[in-house]
């Protein structure tokens, strides 16, 4: 990958630290725009501080990280924020309705918000506009992620961070999630970077996946390659003898 616009996020020899204790090393990598990479490593391997580094919630001690060629340290917060979007797992819901939670992003931009777009928004994570005036907080777990989703994609960003989204969903759930996802790449060009836990999701929808080991970037490449790695860890994860 040579041509700078076919990568949508750069890491450039990431270091993050903290409290003493060496968290990411040394993270050299790039995602390619408009793919669906997924992220892939047993827990505590630093994949969520990743993602905070990506949307600059927090600051590597060393090294950088460009998103759409620009060092993530120039951007203001709201402006980096705007282009990168992140889904967590909760799907925290403020107090109040599928309206109210829908129309968050856009009072934090200064945009107006109306019915229309709130439904164009339903819309699109398939959702009946019936749900727009109920109590957020007792839709099921596959709705509330949908409009989490929704919300996510209300300022049209171009780099989507999924945190294992879908890992607290019933399969029927889980699998309407993974469409919508895929239909959004397809549709918008939308990159997106995708931690999940379980190996056969990451098969299913990833076009490359990065394999995080110990804070580090073990490997990447497309499935078929990390299955063929050296190292035996790997491998393993791979065809999820371990975890
Ligand atoms: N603010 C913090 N203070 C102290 N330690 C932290 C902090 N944030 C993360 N860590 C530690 O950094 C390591 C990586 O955490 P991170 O959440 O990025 O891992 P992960 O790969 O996403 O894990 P999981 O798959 O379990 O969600 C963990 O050991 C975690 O305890």
């Amino acid at each position: 990958m040579s041509k700078i616009e076919q990568v949508a996020i750069r890491f450039e020899h990431v270091n993050y630290s903290i409290d003493g204790k060496n968290i990411l090393h040394d993270i050299t990598g790039d995602v390619p725009t408009g793919k669906i990479t997924t992220i892939v490593g047993p827990s505590g391997t630093g994949k969520s501080t990743l993602f905070r580094l990506i949307n600059g919630l927090i600051s590597p001690n060393s090294g950088k990280i460009f998103v759409l060629g620009k060092n993530t340290e120039e951007y203001d917060p709201v402006s980096l924020r705007k282009i990168v979007a992140l889904a967590p797992q909760s799907a925290p819901m403020m107090d109040g309705t599928v309206f109210s939670n829908l129309r968050l992003p856009f009072e934090l931009h200064g945009k107006t918000f109306d019915e229309t777009e709130a439904n164009r928004l339903l819309q699109l994570v398939n959702l009946d506009k019936s749900l727009l005036f109920h109590d957020a907080n007792r839709l099921s777990g596959g709705e509330r992620q949908k409009v989490s989703i929704a919300r996510t994609l209300a300022n049209r960003p171009q780099i989507l961070l999924l945190d294992e989204i879908t890992s607290s969903l019933d399969p029927v759930s889980q699998q309407e999630i993974e469409q919508l996802i895929l239909s959004v790449n397809k549709t918008y060009k939308t990159t997106i970077l995708w931690i999940t836990h379980q190996m056969d999701q990451a098969i299913r929808v990833g076009d490359f996946t990065w394999m995080m080991m110990d804070g580090k970037l073990a490997e990447s490449g497309k499935i078929s390659e990390l299955q063929m790695s050296d190292n035996i860890r790997i491998q393993q994860f791979v065809k999820g003898e371990s975890k």
